[in-house]
């Protein structure tokens, strides 16, 4: 029996929702597979954990997640409770950086039975690489001053390291996929970093000659996602570049609700995390009606993590069944809640025991 010790962090919001189903999903899936088990290990860490103890884990919390295979992760986020900077920092961040998930891996496909909000989706299948260490998402800066001379200054951080094993990892998936890559830059108005990123790109380049390439600025990029999405295969991205293509890539999807995202760490030296590219949702949070496909889509890469490729193809499957079915929740045009779509799931699934 293989045994995978999971650490499950809910988080806020529809978070709560969502989290119990993709659970039921995957331990549906283990009692298909026969000879895989799951033992699931929850922990409050929340806004609402802050609240209670002012931090939003406890001091010995990496410790604590560090004894697992994978973190289980779904959205941190509760604006009226604790400013937001400090609630993803605290806990979202801070796993990603502690734990070394220096790539944040996020596909976006056009999916059986949902309608992309494009008139010609044709069949678009891409993965976006993201930087996930660094780049503009960095804690060095600070704030002086102030009234009229207050001032905020946030320093962004490109390493050669960072770029390089974000920039080979891109690399190599395309040459398990469709051969091509893509740089998202911005060199024409950023004038260190992103020449200094083209650079690395084009050095790592070289190292796959069998890999074809093409660089593109992000604001362009992010409008051929909407004019043109099937010309793409792998794009590698900065932090704050992949975070803002990867919900346009979540968006002609059909929904954010569905896109999922894996936090990858590649020294082996801490557990890897699996959380959807949504956040806590406050505007549907109560309602039964979050989407839980994101979630359960985020599992099916936890299961890719593991080995387990055929299994997650045939969550995969299933998921695109039961929408094709119109079992769907209201961000994707359908009318049914949170339960329905993850039960309809569990249906097909023991269905192929
Ligand atoms: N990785 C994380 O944990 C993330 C956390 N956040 C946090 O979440 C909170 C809300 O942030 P927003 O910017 O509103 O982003 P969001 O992703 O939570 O919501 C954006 C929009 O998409 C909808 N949506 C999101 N997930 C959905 C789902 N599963 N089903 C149906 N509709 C869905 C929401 O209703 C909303 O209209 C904030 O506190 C933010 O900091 C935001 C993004 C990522
Ligand atoms: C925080 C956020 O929006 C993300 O990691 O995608
Ligand atoms: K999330
Ligand atoms: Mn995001």
């Amino acid at each position: 029996m293989k045994k995978i010790d999971v650490s499950v962090i809910a988080g806020d919001g529809i978070g709560k929702e969502v989290m119990p189903e993709a659970l039921k999903v995957l331990e549906t899936v283990a009692d298909v597979h026969g000879g895989l088990s799951f033992s699931f290990k929850h922990y409050p860490w929340s806004c609402d954990y802050y609240i209670e103890h002012n931090e939003m884990m406890p001091e010995d919390g990496l410790d604590q997640l560090q004894e697992s295979d994978a973190v289980f992760l779904s959205a941190v986020g509760d604006p009226n409770l604790v400013p937001d900077h400090i609630s993803l920092w605290g806990l979202l961040v801070k796993i990603r950086r502690e734990f070394e998930q220096v790539i944040n891996i996020r596909p976006a496909k056009q999916m059986k039975g949902i309608q992309s909000p494009l008139v010609h989706p044709n069949d678009f299948d891409l993965m976006v690489v993201r930087e996930n260490s660094e780049g503009e998402y960095s804690e060095a800066g600070g704030r002086i001053h102030r009234g009229e001379d207050e001032l905020a200054i946030q320093n962004a951080i490109f390493t050669r390291k960072g770029i390089e094993r974000a920039v080979e990892y891109g690399f190599q998936l395309a040459q398990s996929r469709r051969g091509h890559v893509t740089s998202a830059t911005k060199s024409n108005g950023i004038v260190h970093s992103m020449p200094f990123w083209d650079s690395v790109f084009e050095s790592v380049a070289e190292k796959y000659p069998d890999v074809k390439t093409a660089s593109n600025h992000i604001d362009a990029l992010a409008s051929f996602f909407v004019t043109r999405p099937q010309e793409f295969d792998v794009i590698v991205a900065s932090n704050l570049f992949g975070d803002i293509l990867t919900d346009v890539g979540a968006a002609i999807m059909g929904s954010i609700g569905i896109a999922p995202a894996a936090n990858i760490n590649m020294n082996g030296k801490y557990p890897s995390m699996f959380e959807p590219v949504h956040g806590s949702a406050p505007d549907i949070y109560g309602k039964g009606i979050a989407n839980p496909i994101g979630q359960i889509w985020t599992g099916k890469m936890m299961l890719d993590h593991f080995g387990e490729h055929e299994l997650g193809n045939t969550l995969l499957q299933v998921i695109e069944e039961v929408l094709q079915d119109g079992i769907k929740t209201p961000d994707i045009g359908g009318t049914s809640s949170t339960t329905e779509v993850s039960d309809a799931i569990v249906t097909r699934l023991k269905a192929l025991k």
